[in-house]
């Protein structure tokens, strides 16, 4: 998952600061978003004013201009939301701006980032970033930029105001209102860390609950749902302890910030009536103050609440801010292809995080030979074909094909290259023939087939209800073996000088393995060929096998010569055979019983 404490932590109050880069392209918008933001938080001290001059009216029997002042007030408050919803228009433009924006240099920064990144980051990671988390920045651009400089503007003006007209008053209403901001400050020291948990907690619920939407088959083949789910359980019941703690420590105390900050008349009301009676201070400037006082409190509480929303974009841009800083591949823009297909591995190390995973790896293998990686799992196989298509680079050494560093070599002429056929099989939400076609979308409609019938594809696509033009989605359920095939009908179509396969047949079922392993003949007939198998019978015909432990080559030769070897090599053997011997007889016997 993309970090969001260690960033977060560190961006504390410049959160803001970044959202103001963001929207470089379109400041002069939001100055007028934060004018009109501004002016309608000025606008609030209009109907204060008006309420005074309206008691003052009144008290000289002039019933008109009180009524007029009265209307003042009415109009100062339909001014104020005028002015406001103009600057949250903008404002809500300039977000949807941004939003697109963002996207895109996500998405920009997805195409530079090496295809490894994502194996190693699920779909769900991605979504959070890409859509749940522009989705929020929205609050950012639209309301808290805008927003804050009215807040601040806003009482600062409106206390100059009050200052002005009586500064003991001014003092009253402000008083009990710092006091609150002081106690928040002190009490939410607590509430910041909790608040931040909080969130965090939340967000765990997110990611578990869509694993857990995952499992389900799986939990419900085993029956469980007990020890399965637990992860589920304990990421609520985090949730629910932290709920306390958190009401205690950040809502309560926010709760009291409010009372603190509205309760301002409790000082004031008494001063002012103390005032009326000693130095002849009048009703108008009183009815003025407890208005002014109320607004001031309530513009000040908006502050708060901005504060607490900056803290919950602090999360999406250090979400935003981990991903901008993966790093990114150096990708050759021009240059020429590779030169024939010889793979050369020299000395290539290679670790994904701390461990080496590669260690000065060496081997080649000539154009229109195979070679085959065995080895223990978790030995580097196949790491070693990733590393091939660039998923990662090398950490030391280097790899060429054709005698050119693949660094060197413009992506899309590498691809050209190389085919996979990998473990883990992708299938578009499109049709079967489209499916095929990412092997090479210009392909006619008779390479297409020929592939789909070396693969044996057209087999189980005769049976479907719009052949080809099948879409594969939810409502279609294919076997691994189907998809499987689908995929090498793929590579048969790309018909690339170089083929990676990756445990390819390891799912089919015995009756089709047969004819599959006819058509992957077919398709690696004179390519160079890299196999990544468990099964040892597939790739004992192979010009040379490496075995690989702990990332080292540990033995290489041809099959014959590593069974003379009788190393790790011959040790796998010999436990491969013992396993195919026990799976025969076991199928004989079933054959007999029946
Ligand atoms: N994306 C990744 N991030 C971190 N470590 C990884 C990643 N992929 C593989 N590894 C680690 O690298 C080592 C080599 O993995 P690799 O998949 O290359 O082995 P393998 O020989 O192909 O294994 P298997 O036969 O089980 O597929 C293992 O320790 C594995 O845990």
């Amino acid at each position: 998952m993309f970090q969001t404490e260690s960033v977060g932590g560190a961006l504390g109050g410049n959160v803001l600061a970044i959202i103001w880069q963001l929207i470089a392209r379109y400041r002069a918008r939001m100055w007028l978003a934060i004018l009109f933001g501004t002016l309608s938080a000025l606008t609030t001290i209009l109907p204060a004013v008006g309420a005074g001059f309206m008691v003052g009216a009144l008290l000289d029997g002039d019933r008109v201009t009180a009524a007029l002042w009265a209307g003042s007030m009415i109009v100062g408050a339909a001014l104020m939301i005028v002015l406001f919803t103009i600057s949250t228009s903008i404002s809500h433009l300039i977000a949807a701006d941004v939003q697109a924006d963002q996207r895109q240099i996500i998405g920009d920064k997805l195409k530079r980032v090496p295809l490894g990144f994502f194996t190693r980051f699920s779909a769900m990671d991605l979504r959070r970033v890409l859509i749940d988390d522009v989705e929020k920045l929205e609050d950012g651009v639209a309301h808290l930029i805008p927003e804050i400089t009215a807040a601040y503007v806003g009482p600062v003006a409106l206390l100059v105001i009050m200052a002005a007209v009586d500064w003991r008053m001014a003092l009253a209403a402000l008083v009990p209102t710092v006091l609150g901001f002081i106690f928040m400050m002190i009490v939410m020291r607590d509430g910041v860390e909790v608040t931040n948990r909080y969130h965090k907690l939340q967000a765990n619920i997110a990611t578990t609950m869509g694993e857990v939407v995952k499992v389900i088959p799986v939990v419900k083949t085993y029956d469980n749902s007990g020890s399965a789910l637990i992860r589920a359980h304990q990421a609520i019941a985090d949730f629910q302890d932290l709920i306390t703690d958190w009401i205690d420590r950040a809502v309560v105390p926010a709760n009291w910030f409010f009372l603190f900050a509205t309760s301002n008349l409790l000082v004031l009301t008494p001063l002012s009536i103390y005032l009326l009676d000693i130095d002849g201070t009048d009703l108008p400037t009183v009815t003025f103050f407890h208005l002014a006082a109320m607004s001031l409190a309530l513009l000040i509480a908006g502050l708060f609440g901005i504060s607490n929303r900056t803290r919950q974009q602090e999360g999406v841009i250090a979400r935003w801010q981990s991903l901008m800083a993966y790093p990114e591949q150096e990708v050759a823009t021009t240059g020429d292809g590779p030169d024939g297909s010889d793979i050369v591995f020299s000395n290539v190390s290679f670790r994904y995080d701390r461990a080496l995973v590669l260690d000065d790896v060496s081997f080649d293998v000539k154009a229109g030979t195979s070679l085959a990686l065995v080895g223990p799992s978790g030995s580097g196989k196949t790491t070693i074909g990733r590393l091939l298509a660039r998923f990662w680079d090398v950490g030391d050494g280097k790899i060429t094909i054709g005698g050119r560093d693949i660094r060197a070599i413009p992506p899309h002429r590498l691809a050209e290259s190389l085919s996979f056929v990998f473990q883990d099989i992708f299938l578009f939400s499109r049709s079967v023939r489209d499916n095929i076609l990412i092997g090479r979308p210009d392909a006619t409609e008779e390479e297409l087939l020929q592939a789909a019938r070396a693969a044996r594809v057209d087999e189980f696509v005769s049976r479907l209800p719009k052949g080809y033009d099948t879409v594969v989605d939810g409502s279609l359920s294919l076997s691994v073996g189907q998809k499987q095939r689908i995929s090498i009908a793929r590579a048969l179509l790309r018909n690339a000088p170089i083929l990676v396969l990756d445990e390819a047949t390891a799912y089919n079922d015995p009756e089709n393995e047969r004819e599959l392993q006819g058509a992957i003949a077919a398709l690696t007939a004179g390519k160079t060929l890299i196999v990544i198998a468990h099964r040892l019978s597939t790739i004992r015909h192979c010009d040379n096998i490496i075995f690989l432990d702990s990332g080292r080559i540990r033995e290489e030769g041809t099959h014959a010569q590593l069974l003379a070897l009788d190393g790790g090599y011959a040790a796998q053997w010999r436990t491969h055979m013992a396993a195919r011997e026990f799976s025969l007889r076991n199928r004989q016997a079933g054959g007999d019983a029946s």
